[in-house]
């Protein structure tokens, strides 16, 4: 399938910046320009602390259904911050206090009622650097469907396991050595195998963490066509220091500076046409 998104493979100069405030009538700052979408997640007010530290200085933004948001921005600047606060990983770092609402579907999952595990399997999760568990390829995938009571029987779980490996276009690959160690794989089968785990679970929205980061380009190439093929089904907010990467996969990208969100509008606006300087200056290489 084709990931192109009628943005150059380079990083397309900015033409001009907006002006300030050029934003359509009742359209909220993180809100996309033209058709209005569903939104799958609403951040409002979102501010986080390490301690004393602010890493998020109240965060605004809207997450669309199908969708896949990139996040960007400079090194510090709380992009995993914030994407752990969608699904509360932030819950189990010692010292961090998450203050605003966060909501999936319009119920906020900081809620007394929201068990966390039940909300991390609606709100997946890929990691920087592909973490199998040390069990076999069946088990990895198997493990979540089992823990959340969603296979009723071994046919039923062989089912899921196949159905996941195949969303994951991994199915082919290991098909025949399912008994094997999840880290026999190679780095990229691994990134899939990780992403397969989060699909078994029936996610809504998955959160990868810079997915591609420690994987050569091919493995890369291959987990960008799955982002794109995985948006039909479900919602995906990605984190990545990579900006073509960004034009190329998401619909929507959203500019973090010094814990702020600075503005979020279509991935092609955001790289031809920003609206703040400081995005400017991020996307053609002076500083970050
Ligand atoms: N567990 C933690 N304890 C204390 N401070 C933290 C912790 N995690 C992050 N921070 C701080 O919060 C700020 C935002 O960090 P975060 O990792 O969210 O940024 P980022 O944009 O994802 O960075 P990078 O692109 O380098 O991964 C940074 O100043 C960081 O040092």
């Amino acid at each position: 399938m084709s990931i192109t998104s009628g943005i150059p493979s380079g990083i397309p100069s900015p033409l001009k910046l907006r002006p300030r405030g050029d934003q359509r009538p009742g359209q909220h700052p993180g809100q996309q320009s033209g058709a209005v979408l569903p939104n799958k997640m609403t951040a409002r007010g979102v501010k986080v602390f390490y301690g004393a530290k602010q890493a998020l200085k109240g965060i605004d933004l809207d997450i669309h259904e199908s969708r896949v948001l990139a996040l960007i921005g400079p090194s510090g600047c709380g992009k995993s911050t914030f994407l752990r606060c969608l699904n509360r990983m932030n819950d189990t770092v010692e010292g961090c206090r998450v203050e605003g609402r966060i909501a999936l579907d319009g119920e906020d999952v900081y809620g007394k009622a929201v068990d966390a595990v039940q909300l991390r399997a609606r709100v997946g999760m890929v990691f920087q650097k592909p973490n199998p568990f040390p069990k076999s390829i069946y088990d990895n995938i198997a493990y979540g469907p089992r823990i959340h009571g969603l296979a009723s029987g071994r046919d039923e779980l062989d089912e899921v396991v196949q159905s996941s490996l195949k969303r994951a276009g991994l199915w082919g690959e290991v098909k025949d050595r399912l008994r094997e160690p999840g880290t026999s794989l190679s780095g990229g089968q691994q990134q899939r195998l990780c992403i397969a785990r989060a699909i078994a679970v029936s996610p809504e929205v998955i959160l990868m963490d810079e997915p591609c980061s420690a994987l050569d380009p091919i493995a890369t190439a291959h987990i960008e066509e799955l982002i794109d093929e995985l948006r039909a089904n479900y919602t995906i907010v990605i984190v990545t220091h990579n900006m073509q990467q960004a034009a190329r996969v998401s619909q929507r990208t959203a500019f973090f500076h010094l814990g702020e969100m600075v503005e979020c509008d279509d991935t092609e606006e955001i790289f031809t046409n920003p609206r703040d300087e400081r995005t400017q200056g991020y996307i053609t290489g002076r500083y970050g």
